[in-house]
């Protein structure tokens, strides 16, 4: 059974070796027992590629890998390289109180009603973990970026997140809704919400993604 890897850009999995593909325009790569596809970066995007991908072809497996920002009161370094318990989606709804506000789940799966938190795929990320030796934390999605660390602070403590990125939480709920075994890597490139790029460090994110996503492929 094949792994399907997501990133959002290519340059998030440039170390991937593998056969070139094109999918509805973007890069793809297949390797033994794996197909890397380049989702773009944003919630509607992330889970558009995962929908078409896994209507046309039989996959139980997938994990979405990228950088990230970490909220400067995780305790989480630049480099670290984390794994997802569970996601929030922190867009929807109303501000204070989500969809539980509004008075709508936004996904039911058999008896379960999800608002704003997903889980991950609990078999496949204890595997991950064990595997790679990483440990778990809650991530939060948004399709804004935090622009300061007043506004990360604020997030991070109402949602009582770690990780912040732009498309976790819509690979999560298409994972649960496809029925697909999904779980999610991150790599600290930078703290949310400080927009100076020159306190980046994308090439020592990207480098612990490739440390662990090589042990995978
Ligand atoms: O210009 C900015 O202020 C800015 C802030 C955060 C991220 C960006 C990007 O261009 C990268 C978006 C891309 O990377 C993930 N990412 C990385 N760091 C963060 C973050 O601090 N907050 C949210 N997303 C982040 C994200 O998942 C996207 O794929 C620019």
């Amino acid at each position: 059974m094949k792994l399907l890897l997501l990133s959002p850009t290519r340059f998030e999995a440039a170390f991937l070796k593998g056969r070139k593909f094109d999918f509805h325009g973007r890069a793809g790569l297949r390797g033994e027992g794996w197909v890397w596809l380049e989702c773009g970066i944003g919630k509607v995007n992330t889970a558009m590629t995962l929908a078409a991908y896994a209507q046309r072809h039989r996959i139980e497996r997938t994990l979405l890998f990228g950088i990230a920002g970490a909220y400067a009161e995780s305790g989480l370094q630049i480099g670290d390289a984390v794994l997802a318990e569970k996601e929030v989606q922190a867009d929807l709804g109303v501000r204070d109180g989500g969809m539980k506000g509004l008075g709508f789940p936004t996904l039911a799966v058999g008896d379960s009603r999800f608002h704003n938190r997903f889980p991950l795929d609990k078999a496949l990320t204890h595997e991950l973990q064990q595997r790679l030796g990483l440990p778990l934390h809650t991530f939060l999605t948004r399709d804004l970026v935090s622009e300061n660390p007043t506004e990360a602070r604020e997030l991070s403590r109402k949602w009582e997140a770690d990780v912040e990125n732009m498309e976790g939480a819509a690979f999560a709920q298409a994972c649960m809704w496809l029925g697909l075994a999904g779980a999610e890597l991150r790599a600290v490139s930078n703290v949310a919400g400080v927009r100076d790029k020159s306190q980046w460090r994308i090439r020592q994110a990207v480098e612990a993604l490739e440390a662990a996503v090589l042990k995978l492929t």
